[in-house]
């Protein structure tokens, strides 16, 4: 497992371009099952989650052709059924999240969807019941077979329908969605989850052919068609890393721009930092975040009590940043409770940063408060490992503004989501190696 050795207490500067979407990514690839003819797809981002994907694609017989960094053409003609039913997909299959996500589109089109129990982030309970309750409401046939955690839906026609789902889940939705496109009739999907992930994956089915309405809302409208056709799309920047370079900036006091941000589709995220003291500068489609050299001050609600930060769907605050903003709030001046209402195992990194030094209370496994040193008192470097992808890279922006060497292992959990990440800090002046 890889390694990352930091030198912390170092002030950046420079310039960051975010990567495409990992979210969207995950998406819009399984989206090329949906057709025989050629999609193409820009501004992929080069991580292991996505690549994972990609290879996925290649060994269900998707053509596959790389065109330039991060462009590629995908061509699902043709489809191996019968690697569904390998050992090899048993492996490939559980190793994203994302994975989960090809089940819609070949249900769809080839009248069954298998699936292992897919990997993703150890954060809490992942259950599935959203998506398959939604193919049944469609008309498959469904099983489960617990020894392997191996689940399966079979179709001949899907039927379109009304639904409501019983949680806005951003997979299930996209799942949902890229069955109901190809079933016979109407489906309508209420308490649907509307992320910019999803927007621009309906958009690009609409592209193909799809007649989808309500994009951007929780109520989908979904005429179905008989075939759909290729497409070109291109990716949105990733909204969870423009969020981490924010709270990175800030934390170590950095002049930071981050380029070609697409900020009408960052909903909450600028504001909630902003609650936190920090600027977040609009500079055209940049983001310019000052060097914060007096340090940062949380806001109180208007009758002065104590701020909470908490996840909601979207259009509410992504459950992803959480842990960014925790650890940006160790350094503020005041103190903020942050609240993780999505998943339950999300915030026991927070050990790691009270051995640094930052004054956190976990009130349970939803709540932490923090109370922020003002840079009084700098964190200390320490040794530590990446639990989640978000922990990840909250500990090493943790680490990067901590005095001395810091060490965080683990760091594959990082890179499933963060493209190059030690070359880009690099560039910005950050010292961090890969060992
Ligand atoms: C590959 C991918 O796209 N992963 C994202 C996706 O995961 P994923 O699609 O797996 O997450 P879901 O939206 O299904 O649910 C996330 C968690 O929130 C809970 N929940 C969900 C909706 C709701 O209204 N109430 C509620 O409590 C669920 O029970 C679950 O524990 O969405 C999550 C929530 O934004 C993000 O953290 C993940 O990064
Ligand atoms: C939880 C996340 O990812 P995944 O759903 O792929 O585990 C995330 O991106 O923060």
């Amino acid at each position: 497992m890889g390694i990352f050795k930091i030198e912390g207490g170092k002030q950046l500067k420079g310039q960051i371009q975010p990567q495409g979407a990992k979210n969207e990514a995950l998406q819009i690839l399984c989206a090329v099952l949906l057709t025989p003819e050629k999609v193409t797809i820009h501004n992929i981002p080069d991580i292991i989650d996505v690549n994972k994907l990609i290879d996925l694609l290649g060994n269900l017989g998707v053509t596959v052709e790389k065109l330039a960094s991060g462009s590629y053409t995908f061509q699902a003609k043709t489809v191996n059924l019968q690697y569904l039913e390998s050992e090899a997909f048993k492996q490939d299959g559980r190793g994203l999240r994302g994975s989960i996500m090809i089940v819609g589109p070949l249900l769809a089109r080839f009248g069954k969807g298998y699936i292992p129990k897919p990997g993703g982030d150890k954060i809490g309970r992942r259950r599935l019941d959203t998506h398959f309750e939604g193919f049944i409401k469609l008309g498959a046939t469904f099983r489960y077979n617990r020894e392997d955690y191996f689940y399966g839906v079979e179709a001949t026609q899907l039927q379109g329908t009304n639904m409501l789902l019983d949680e806005a889940s951003v997979t299930g939705t996209a799942n949902i969605v890229m069955a109901a496109v190809l079933a016979k009739g109407t489906t309508t999907i209420y308490n649907a989850a509307c992320e910019p992930y999803l927007q621009q994956l309906c958009n690009m089915l609409n592209r193909m052919g799809a007649k989808i309405k309500g994009i951007g809302s929780n109520l989908l409208t979904i005429e179905g068609v008989t075939s759909l056709q290729g497409t070109v799309h291109t990716m949105l920047p990733d909204m969870i890393e423009i969020g981490s370079w924010i709270g990175l900036a800030a934390m170590t006091k950095s002049e930071l721009t981050i380029t070609n941000v697409n900020w009408e589709y960052l909903g909450q995220i600028p504001n909630v930092f902003r609650k936190l003291g920090i600027t977040v500068e609009k500079r055209g489609d940049d983001i310019f975040i000052p060097a914060h050299k007096n340090g940062y001050e949380i806001q109180n609600y208007i009758d002065g009590s104590v701020l909470t930060i908490s996840d909601a769907p979207w259009p509410g605050f992504t459950p992803d940043l959480l842990s960014i903003i925790l650890v940006v709030a160790t350094q503020a001046r005041g103190s903020v409770l942050i609240h993780q209402k999505m998943f339950e195992s999300r915030l026991f990194f927070v050990d790691k940063l009270i051995d640094m030094g930052a004054k956190i209370i976990l009130c349970d496994p939803h709540r932490a408060v923090v109370i922020g040193h003002d840079f009084k008192s700098q964190l200390k470097a320490t040794t530590m490992t990446s639990p989640d992808i978000r922990a990840g890279v909250s500990l090493l922006i943790a680490a990067l503004s901590a005095k001395g060497t810091s060490t965080i292992h683990n760091i594959e959990q990082i890179d499933r989501g963060y493209e190059h990440i030690d070359m880009r800090l690099k560039a910005i002046g950050a010292q961090i190696e890969r060992v």
